[in-house]
């Protein structure tokens, strides 16, 4: 049985790249059939909100990625404590005390002398009485002791993964505070939960190598694992929770279409052409994680919005007639409406605007030159209200009283009637204008 997670910290509002994690985890869980856990990481008191965790959900619900199952690391404390007695009766946990400056030091030390920058292990040379004394001095931390051999994995999109345990630091998994730290509470969960593949992003590559120590030192098998490359923005710049950079709310607010980010997102950094899918269940069917590679990958969000206004085009009437009624168009010609604006708006709620325009008319716009050419024009409107063949009548009596014939005739008396430029076909238009031009 597949069973995936996506286990932001909910430190601030989804961006679009955790939305890649959330959505690859989703899209594998359902192609298999399986089970898509929403996981909170909210070990962190400090940062972690309340009102970021429900954000998270909204918007992962407003983009239907629903979840089978939903955790709290918050309430698993407990469970974290048990896996550190655990590794520490066997002899793979350790107290050390250096403080953060004291650690900063080695580091460039170690640096300046050309070596990579690696935890020495100096507390392990520690006596009780020395530890005793720096615990009652400073508190201590808790390392997991790695041992120093390669580390390999078949990434379901890097390929074979060989990392040197030796040139990581033992992760510290237990703070000087006590909070248990990401590291073990995730690899804790994934046991337990029975998770199978794990896609991340790429910032995930060096825990991976060491949770998969951890997971073996607890008695686990690691599940697969996968790390997507992370999104930047179109100049390259790196999106963070914390800086609120390309939110999904943001999307939503601004009227971007759910199917419009998910086809994109399914397909951006990946081998094959992004393409348009209005239903969850296509989106599940053309996905193949496989096909996705490693390079960075830069998002526009200028991409979504003629996805955005192909997905509103290509809804049924009935899918947007309760909002059309909610704007005011009488029943009787609601789907003359929608069939005139559907391919003329980037957003729904861009459908009140024109029927503002219908309702209470445009302020027109006439070109100096066409003064004269408007008003014999207006001379020759059909009596309103304009009926279906309104437009062709008009611009066929106007053709012949003026000789005026194609770009000249057409886009004068579209700007006359409309006040803009393009907009819909003007012979579904002029039926729907309520007031006479
Ligand atoms: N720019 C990005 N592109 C793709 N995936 C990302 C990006 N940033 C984070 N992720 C992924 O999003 C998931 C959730 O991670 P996390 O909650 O730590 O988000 P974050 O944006 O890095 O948070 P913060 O800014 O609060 O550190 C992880 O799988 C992570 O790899």
């Amino acid at each position: 049985m597949t069973v995936t997670r996506f286990a932001p910290s909910p430190t601030g509002y989804l961006h679009i790249g955790n939305l890649r994690s959330a959505l690859f985890n989703w899209l594998i869980a359902r192609k298999a059939g399986g089970t898509f856990i929403l996981r909170l990481d909210d070990t962190d008191p400090e940062r972690s909100k309340p009102e970021y965790a429900d954000a998270i959900q909204r918007d992962l619900e407003w983009l239907g990625l629903t979840w089978d199952r939903m955790e709290r690391q918050s309430d698993r404390l407990d469970r974290y404590r048990a896996a550190a007695d655990d590794l520490r009766a066997k002899g793979r946990f350790y107290e050390a005390f250096e403080t953060p400056t004291e650690l900063d030091l080695k580091r460039k030390k170690q640096l300046n002398m050309g070596r990579p920058p690696v935890y020495d292990r100096a507390a392990l040379d520690l006596d009780e009485a020395a530890k005793d004394r720096l615990r009652a001095e400073r508190g201590g931390h808790w390392r997991f002791l790695l041992e120093r051999e390669r580390i390999e994995w078949d990434d379901g999109i890097l390929g074979p993964v060989s990392i040197d345990a030796g040139s990581v630091s033992d992760p510290v998994l237990i703070r000087g505070d006590g909070q248990v730290l990401y590291t073990l509470a995730s690899v804790v969960d994934d046991t337990e939960m029975g998770v199978t593949h794990v896609v991340r992003g790429s910032d995930h590559v060096t825990n991976t190598a060491t949770q998969i120590q951890i997971i073996e030192a607890l008695g686990g098998t690691p599940p697969a694992f996968a790390h997507h490359s992370l999104l930047t923005g179109p100049q390259g710049e790196g999106l963070s929770k914390r800086l609120g950079s390309l939110s999904l709310r943001d999307f939503r607010e601004a009227g971007i279409e759910p199917m419009a980010i998910l086809s994109l997102m399914a397909r951006l950094g990946s081998s094959d052409p992004v393409e348009l899918r209005t239903t969850l269940d296509e989106l599940v069917a053309g996905f193949d994680i496989s096909r996705f590679g490693a390079a960075p990958t830069k998002f526009d969000a200028d991409d979504l919005k003629p996805l955005s206004a192909r997905v509103i085009a290509a809804e049924p009437f009935e899918a947007v007639a309760p909002q059309i009624a909610t704007i005011g168009v009488p029943d009787a010609i609601a789907p003359q409406f929608w069939e005139a604006v559907r391919e003329n708006i980037a957003t729904r709620d861009a459908m009140a605007d024109w029927w503002a325009l219908f309702r209470d008319g445009a302020q027109p716009v006439v070109a100096d030159e066409d003064r004269a050419f408007i008003e014999q024009a207006r001379g020759l409107l059909p009596p309103h209200p304009y009926g279906p063949d309104a437009w062709a009548e008009w611009s066929g009596a106007v053709k012949d009283a003026t000789g005026r014939k194609g770009r000249a005739l057409f886009r004068p008396l579209r700007l006359y009637a409309t006040g803009a430029e393009t907009g819909p076909d003007m012979s579904l238009v002029m039926p729907l204008l309520q007031k006479p031009l």
